[in-house]
């Protein structure tokens, strides 16, 4: 067994081994598959450790992972802090150590932040293809920072959307974002305006209390995604979506058991899909607080021991899993390996 020192595969090479979200797409739905399945499908993922950082309101999150179907085993270790005004620095800064199984050897020390960006979204777009309305037209990403980027990435690259809404706290940000990326986005001033009409509303946000309301999603029946609204006795008619919160939610912030993004009404109305049951429970204080049932594990609905039932409202609550990392690292790792 070699006891070469470990390589360093910097935030740019990670970029360059690995340029689109897509590419983890099959190691991704295998893994959360595997994950799902229990002991038999070979991950070992403990919930992770996260301390606080009390008195700079920041936490360290310590993520551990074994999958046996990719013979890989990583740690990620992730810093996220939130928002002040007076610090440049990321809210989020990572790094994955990746080890040989076979002998416990450190093989390689990756810069964490692009893989977190990246296999968020691709998780995402998991869900998302198996939750969303047929057709979804209208795309709306609430944030405007380093998850939204690669959201809107992958999002675009993956899906037919003909309309994409962005809205931020802070505007200015939303609008920097836009003229960034290359497509049309329209920033809207207000979360109501934003997420009216929307088919997918992915909420990126480090918002603490919750930004998305259900009283917005408007009474009526959702049938084949399409919202049917009774507007006479006796008579159906496919309204305009005026206020509907979007029937696919991919709520990936709001990762503290006392932080919100999305309130009681949607969390109680939708069909709940989460990365982690165990993690939801502990980590998510829209689940938590909100008391709503979980319906499924995303990893049952790619197994099919779950409906996927998109022509519901549903919400996807992603807490990011460490597994997730275990794959982006090796997928990088064995393309740095491969001389790419
Ligand atoms: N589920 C996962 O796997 C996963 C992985 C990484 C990050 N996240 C979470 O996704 C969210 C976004 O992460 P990021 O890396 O893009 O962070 P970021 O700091 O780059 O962006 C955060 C965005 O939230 C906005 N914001 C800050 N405070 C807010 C508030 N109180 N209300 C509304 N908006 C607010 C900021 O303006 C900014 O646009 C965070 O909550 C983060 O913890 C989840
Ligand atoms: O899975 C992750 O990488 C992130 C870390 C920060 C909190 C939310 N989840």
């Amino acid at each position: 067994m070699s006891s070469a020192p470990p390589v360093f595969i910097s935030a740019a090479d990670v970029e360059r081994l690995l340029p689109r979200a897509s590419l983890l797409l099959p190691g991704l739905e295998a893994a959360l598959s595997n994950f799902s399945a229990g002991p038999a499908g070979g991950v070992e993922q403990p919930l992770r450790a996260v301390l606080r950082v009390r008195p700079y309101r920041g936490f360290l999150g310590v993520m551990p992972a074994y999958s046996a179907a990719d013979d890989a085993l990583s740690t990620k270790l992730v810093t996220f802090y939130e928002p002040r005004g007076d610090s440049a620095a990321p809210s989020h800064q990572a790094t994955v150590l990746l080890f040989d199984p076979r002998c416990g050897a450190l093989r390689a020390v990756l810069d964490g932040a692009v893989i977190t960006a990246k296999r968020t979204a691709a998780v995402s777009a998991i869900a998302t293809k198996l939750l969303m309305p047929r057709p979804a037209a209208v795309l709306c990403i609430l944030g405007a920072g380093v998850q939204a980027r690669s959201h809107y990435e992958a999002f675009t690259e993956l899906f037919d959307f003909t309309e994409v809404r962005l809205w931020n706290r802070t505007e200015q940000r939303a609008l920097q974002l836009a003229s960034s990326v290359g497509g049309a986005v329209r920033v809207c001033g207000t979360v109501r305006d934003a997420v009216c009409g929307a088919d997918v509303i992915v909420t990126v946000t480090m918002a603490t209390a919750p930004i998305l309301f259900g009283e917005w999603v408007k009474p009526g029946a959702h049938i084949n995604g399409k919202l049917l609204t009774e507007t006479a006795p006796g008579l159906l008619m496919e309204n305009m979506r005026p206020l509907v919160a979007g029937d696919a939610v991919q709520s990936v912030g709001a990762s503290r058991p006392d932080w919100r993004e999305l309130d009681d009404a949607l969390m109680k109305s939708s069909v709940l899909v989460v990365d982690s049951r165990e993690a939801a429970l502990a980590e998510s204080g829209d689940v938590i607080l909100s008391g709503a049932e979980i319906f499924a594990e995303l990893g049952e609905l790619l197994k099919g021991t779950k409906p996927a039932q998109p022509e519901k409202t549903t919400v996807f609550k992603s807490l990011g899993m460490a597994v997730e990392d275990t794959v982006a690292a090796k997928f990088v790792y064995d393309a740095w390996s491969a001389g790419n």
